[in-house]
């Protein structure tokens, strides 16, 4: 892991910082504010702007963390119970921190499909929800994935910020880099002979009630896509990139198995068992930030018991794309960050 170690000094200027955008535009998903968060992240430190920018172009890692950001427990309040209805602003100082830090990587983005098109989700449980695939499950491990693996816009990056972790939960990852494949391997799985369905964050069942202000027409657009993707998936490849450090993804959950192509399938399950051996795992504490590349390494989270008393572990989550353009045909303006 890429660590990016906040000292007292920087800690006092992102504090700074943080408080002199919000004194300006109040909610941190205020569009005005999400217009300009790429130049606020100008003034970071220099050290984290440096930091950041050797792991975006270099690529050393397959995550990395920022820490030693202070979050406000009191501030931020209880856990919710969901992710949907309105929400109170007690997490404005740690969004906004989030936000900062992505936008040293790329461009936050939004999916119309999932937590009402919102840019900041929550993490957290959801009663009823302990043994699905879901990130607010609980009981059953969230197997590792690519997150957004079946989508062609899916985030570089996946941005976690910890709120809360009582039970010192691990969330689980294996970077592409450490696994040892054989060329052949590497060949057939960069072919296009998979096919990946679409999570269940993305599905009618988990849509809460809540579009955000999108026009229903746009919405229905949204949800039929994602169940043109379920019922008639595309043949595509897991690897691509560079053979020798190939980007990757997959989610072996929501795949299918090919019983036409079992050479396809022989290289997938070598490749999945390589994943299962080099898996290893972080525990986030309150205040880190963790931006897992999500091309060059899947994540998870092993099970949990959840509480239910407002004390729970909860994460607020972002996808950050380091190319906005190549959504532009699904989203409403050359701004906007909702993809529809
Ligand atoms: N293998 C899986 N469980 N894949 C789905 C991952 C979780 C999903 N991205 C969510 O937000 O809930
Ligand atoms: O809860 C975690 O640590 C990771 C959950 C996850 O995979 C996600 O929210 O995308
Ligand atoms: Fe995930």
């Amino acid at each position: 892991m890429f660590t990016i170690e906040l000292s007292e000094d920087d800690r006092r200027r992102i504090d700074d910082l943080v408080a002199e955008i919000l004194d300006g535009h109040g909610r941190p998903d205020a569009p005005e504010l999400l217009d300009r968060i790429t130049v606020w992240a100008q003034e970071m430190p220099r050290a984290v702007r440096t930091a950041a920018n050797h792991f975006r172009l270099h690529e050393p890692a397959g995550g990395c963390l920022f820490t030693g950001f202070r979050v406000d427990d009191d501030a931020i309040g209880d856990t919710p119970a969901h992710w949907g209805g309105a929400r109170a602003n007690g997490t404005a100082r740690e969004d906004l921190f989030l936000l900062l830090c992505a936008s040293l990587l790329g461009d936050p983005i939004a999916w119309a499909t999932q937590q009402g098109g919102r840019l900041l989700h929550d993490v957290m449980p959801i009663k009823g929800h302990e043994s699905e695939q879901i990130n607010s499950s609980t009981s059953a491990p969230l197997w590792w994935h690519t997150e957004d693996a079946f989508h062609p816009c899916r985030a570089h990056y996946v941005g976690l910020l910890c709120l809360r972790n009582p039970d010192a939960v691990e969330t689980t990852y294996a970077v592409f880099d450490d696994l040892d494949l054989d060329e052949e391997t590497v060949r057939t799985l960069m072919e296009p002979r998979y096919v990946i369905r679409p999570d269940e964050s993305h599905l009618p069942k988990n849509r809460g009630g809540q579009d955000g202000d999108a026009p229903r027409e746009l919405m229905e657009r949204s949800f039929s896509w994602v169940e043109e993707m379920n019922s008639n998936p595309p043949l595509i490849p897991v690897l691509f990139g560079d053979p020798k450090a190939p980007y990757g993804r997959l989610d072996p959950y929501f795949m299918d198995r090919r019983d036409d192509d079992p050479e396809a399938m022989a290289a997938f399950d070598r490749f999945v068992k390589e994943i299962d051996d080099k898996l290893t795992s972080v525990v986030l504490k309150p205040g880190d930030a963790l931006f897992i590349d999500n091309y060059k390494s899947v994540h998870g989270r092993k099970p949990y018991a959840a509480r239910y008393d407002g004390r729970d572990r909860w994460l607020r989550r972002v996808n950050v794309t380091r190319d906005l353009r190549s959504s532009r045909a699904t989203r409403v303006a050359a701004g906007a960050r909702v993809i529809h």
